[in-house]
């Protein structure tokens, strides 16, 4: 069985990574719009309809405009920008997130692919709630540090040019306390309030890595760091991108220092407690422009086509 797909917005840096993996699949035919027509609404549209899945890799407004062109009912879309993830009738595309989501990614045609920082923070903060060691009331705080291809074309040529001596440290930003993933953070791990959420992007490619400081007080009483470690192990167990990894995991540090790209070119997610008697820290390692991005577009076609869920994907 062969599926056509396209992908809206094939020349920006996630559509550019998708059609990377599907290039590797005989199983895809994929529909390629005139570089003269990019921006062309009626060639979008045609291509749109004639796709069985349509990943959108645009900013938001083309996204809604793309979920707008849509008149086929078995076109598939696959939206990576933030428009639809804690949209009514859009489906949130992490497979893991809990019991009965695959099915919901089988079965819907719309599918919102979660952020980059927050696929990080919901996968590390899901399993906490779930299990009743952290209250949905609780007022948790987290940081990311993350590649700068995260923010797309334009900054991956702003740090691109050189020049700028500014761009050589490490930028805190969203300083607002507005960041756009809040919403789906909140919406997807069942947290009240918003986390307390500081990005850092930094002078790298790409890798991301989200942290979630606690004091034990703020988990159910008695909660030791070994229960938190076994309650993310219970939540992915069989998860093939799922790693958790043996708590105070010192063999995975170099010298003390975390890395943060060790997952790129991966789909994969790794989770990490580090404790202390009353403290912990609860990180989650990825490439944002695999799982946190590309990867897990592709991962969730999988799922909804209902073919091997790791075609294509490491
Ligand atoms: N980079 C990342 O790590 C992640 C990105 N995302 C999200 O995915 C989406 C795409 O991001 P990214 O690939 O990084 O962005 P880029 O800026 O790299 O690419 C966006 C592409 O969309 C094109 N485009 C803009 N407007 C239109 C339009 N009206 N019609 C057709 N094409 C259009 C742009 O064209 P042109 O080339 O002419 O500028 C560009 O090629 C965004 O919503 C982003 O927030 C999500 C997770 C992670
Ligand atoms: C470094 C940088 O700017 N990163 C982007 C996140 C990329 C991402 O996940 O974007 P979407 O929410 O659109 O999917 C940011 O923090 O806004």
């Amino acid at each position: 069985m062969t599926y056509t797909v396209f992908v809206d917005g094939q020349e920006g840096t996630t559509g550019l990574r998708i059609h990377e993996y599907l290039a590797q699949r005989s199983d895809i035919e994929v529909l390629r719009i005139d570089a003269d027509k990019r921006k062309d609404a009626t060639e979008r549209a045609r291509l749109l309809n004639a796709a069985d899945v349509a990943f959108l890799c645009l900013p938001d407004a083309a996204s809604r405009e793309a979920a707008a062109m849509i008149s086929n009912p078995n076109t598939c879309l696959i939206d990576a920008s933030t428009a639809h993830r804690t949209v009514p009738g859009w489906t949130f595309g992490l497979p893991e997130l809990c019991r009965g989501q695959r099915e919901a990614i089988r079965g819907a045609k719309r599918i919102a692919n979660p952020g980059c920082h927050a696929s990080a923070f919901i996968l590390a903060v899901r399993p906490l709630v779930d299990a009743g060691l952290l209250a949905p009331e609780a007022l948790i705080s987290a940081t990311s540090i993350t590649g700068y291809s995260g923010g797309g074309k334009g900054m991956i040529a702003e740090y691109e040019a050189g020049g700028n001596a500014q761009l050589k440290s490490p930028r805190p930003y969203a300083l607002g306390l507005a960041h756009k993933h809040l919403p789906e953070m909140m919406a997807h791990t069942g947290l009240k309030t918003a986390p307390v959420f500081m990005p850092i992007v930094a002078d790298f490619y790409k890798g991301l890595a989200v942290t979630v400081p606690l004091h034990l007080q703020q988990l159910r009483a008695g909660t030791s760091p070994e229960q938190v470690r076994e309650a993310l192990a219970a939540h992915y167990e069989g998860e093939r991108f799922i790693r958790v990894m043996p708590l105070r995991d010192a063999d995975t540090l170099a010298g003390g220092f975390f890395d943060v790209q060790a997952c790129n070119d991966t789909n994969r997610v790794d989770l990490f407690v580090f404790g202390s008697d009353t403290q912990i820290l609860v990180m989650a390692r990825l490439d944002n422009l695999g799982k946190g991005a590309s990867g897990a577009a592709v991962q969730s076609m999988n799922v909804h086509l209902g073919v091997d869920e790791t075609l294509g994907l490491v």
